[in-house]
C-alpha cells in the first residue's frame, strides 16, 4: 500500500476522523465520436458548485450509516438514482491534506469504482439533470471524461482543468487499474499510450 493510503478497516478505526466517499461510475461503449474516434468507455464526473471537477459522493458519518449506504444516499441526492454501492467497490482510502492541526479530525477520502451497463449510465445522466435534488445547486452537471486525443485536446485538455482534492489522481489511478485488468481488451492500451504521451508518471 502506498504511503498515506489506508485500508477501509484502518480508515474506519480512526476515531474522530471525517469520511468522504466518492465513486467513479463507468461503462464500456461502442459509440464513436464523429463516427470514427472510439470512445470505448463512459466515465462520469461532475462539475461542482465551486467550479471544480470531482466525482459524485460526499461526506458520510460512519456512526450513523455504513460508508456504502452513505455514498448511495449522496448519489440519490446528486444523480437522482438509488445505486447500491458495495464494500467490493471500495478501491482506495487516504488522508486528505491536513487543513486542521488536529490529526483526529482529519478528512479521509474513500474512493469506489463501479462498472455499470451503458443503459444505466444513460438513465443516471438523465436523472441527474431532471429529478436529482442537487441539480443546479451543489452539482452543476455531470460530465463525461474524454478518453482519446484530438488535435490539441481530448484527455490532456480535460486533465488541465481544476479538480477538487485528489479527484484528478483518483481518475488517473482508476484509468491505470482499468488497463491492468486481466480481462481487459488489449485495445484499451490506448489509455496507457495517452498517459505516456501526456508524460504523466504512471
Ligand atoms: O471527487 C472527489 N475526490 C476526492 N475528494 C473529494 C471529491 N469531492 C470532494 N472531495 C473532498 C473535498 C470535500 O471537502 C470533501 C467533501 O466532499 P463533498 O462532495 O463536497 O461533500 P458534501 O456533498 O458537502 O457532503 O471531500
Amino acid at each position: 500500500m502506498a504511503s498515506g493510503q489506508l485500508s477501509r478497516v484502518e480508515a474506519l478505526a480512526c476515531s474522530g476522523c471525517r469520511h468522504a466517499c466518492h465513486v467513479m461510475l463507468y461503462c464500456d461503449t461502442e459509440t464513436q465520436l464523429f463516427g470514427r474516434i472510439p470512445i470505448r468507455h463512459i466515465i462520469l464526473m461532475q462539475m461542482r458548485f465551486d467550479g471544480l471537477l470531482g466525482f459524485p459522493g460526499g461526506l458520510v458519518n460512519p456512526q450513523e450509516e455504513t460508508l456504502e449506504a452513505g455514498l448511495s444516499r449522496e448519489l440519490l441526492e446528486e444523480m437522482g438514482v438509488a445505486l447500491p454501492i458495495s464494500v467490493e467497490d471500495h478501491v482506495d482510502a487516504c488522508y486528505a491534506p491536513a487543513s486542521t492541526p488536529s490529526p483526529s479530525s482529519r478528512l479521509i477520502t474513500h474512493f469506489y469504482v463501479r462498472k455499470m451497463d451503458e443503459e444505466q449510465i444513460r438513465e443516471a445522466e438523465i436523472a441527474a439533470a431532471s429529478t436529482a435534488t442537487d441539480h443546479g445547486l451543489e452539482v452543476l452537471g455531470m460530465v463525461r471524461v474524454p478518453l482519446y486525443t484530438t488535435k490539441g485536446g481530448g484527455l490532456a485538455s480535460f486533465l488541465s482543468h481544476s479538480f477538487i482534492g485528489n479527484a484528478r489522481s483518483q481518475l488517473l489511478n482508476s484509468l491505470l487499474l482499468l488497463v491492468r485488468q486481466p480481462w481487459c481488451n488489449p485495445r484499451i492500451n490506448y489509455v496507457r499510450d495517452i498517459l505516456y504521451s501526456l508524460r504523466l508518471k504512471i
